[in-house]
């Protein structure tokens, strides 16, 4: 059952509506009038809520990644699921895992890797811009995860990553080749860093710092998802979808 505080994501009965709101929260305005957030509150999962103009919705327990479509802020542009997802795996996280990251942004990212590194790790996540830090920092308390980041304001080209030593380094930043230098001096031999690219003249000039730099064991990888109709009978793919996000450029620092 969902208990005050909890997220549930309500699903529009025979609709394609969806949004999340927080067990206990009161009255909140949604495209399908208001819902009072307080019935939620000892509610069992799958059961229904009624907004005020009659629209019957199913409460489900969201997850992350449901909090994060629904009720994040969008400051500077945020990585898409599918790739944050990859970005973990190419990154080898884990509960426990040290990160660094650059630029926090609007905190998308920030708080999958959070996410994953509970409930020993942490996650020191840096940008040089404070409206994009404000943005963040209340991203990531409304997804209960600013226990596991420490936002810090610093321009990791120009200055680093200050006295952290981590196992990964993540950027996605405009020029990560730049903080190269810096992220080599975080890590140990063998560390990992893991770079979110969107344009190819900026993936060519990442993969050519990381050689030269002495970075090893590098890979680079495009994550495609196609989503299919799951409608029996007209089960095909969807006819729009996501063309291109970015590449996830992985290596490991040498010794
Ligand atoms: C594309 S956004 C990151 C989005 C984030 N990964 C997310 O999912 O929400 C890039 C961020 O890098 C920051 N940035 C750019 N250069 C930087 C630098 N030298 N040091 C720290 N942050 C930097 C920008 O201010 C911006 O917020």
């Amino acid at each position: 059952m969902f208990r005050r505080g909890d997220w549930a994501l309500l699903v529009e009965e025979g609709g394609g509506f969806r949004t999340v709101v927080r067990a206990g929260g009161g009255r909140v305005q949604t495209a399908r009038g208001y819902i009072d957030a307080d019935q939620l509150v000892g509610l069992p999962h799958g059961g229904v809520v009624v907004s005020s103009i009659g629209v019957r919705l199913r409460a489900l327990p969201a997850t992350i990644f449901d909090v994060i479509e629904h009720r994040f802020k969008l400051g500077a542009q945020a990585v898409y699921p599918k790739d944050a997802v990859h970005i973990v795996r190419a990154a080898g996280l884990g509960p426990g895992s040290r990160v660094a990251e650059a630029g926090t942004g609007s905190g998308f990212l920030t708080a999958v890797l959070a996410w994953f590194v509970r409930p020993w790790g942490v996650v020191y996540s840096f940008d040089n811009r404070v409206s994009h830090m404000r943005v963040a920092a209340r991203n990531l308390k409304t997804a209960g995860l600013g226990d596991y980041v420490e936002l810090q304001l610093r321009d990791v080209v120009r200055s680093g990553f200050g006295r952290v030593r981590v196992d990964v380094v993540v950027l996605d930043m405009g020029d990560p080749w730049n903080a190269l230098g810096h992220t080599w001096e975080v890590l140990g031999p063998g560390g990992r860093v893991v770079i979110f690219s969107t344009t190819a003249e900026h993936l060519a000039k990442s993969v050519s710092t990381l050689r030269s730099a002495g970075f090893v064991e590098i890979s680079v990888e495009e994550v495609a998802v196609r989503y299919w109709k799951p409608v029996p009978g007209e089960l095909r793919p969807e006819t729009f979808g996501v063309v291109h996000t970015g590449w996830i450029i992985s290596a490991r620092r040498g010794w």
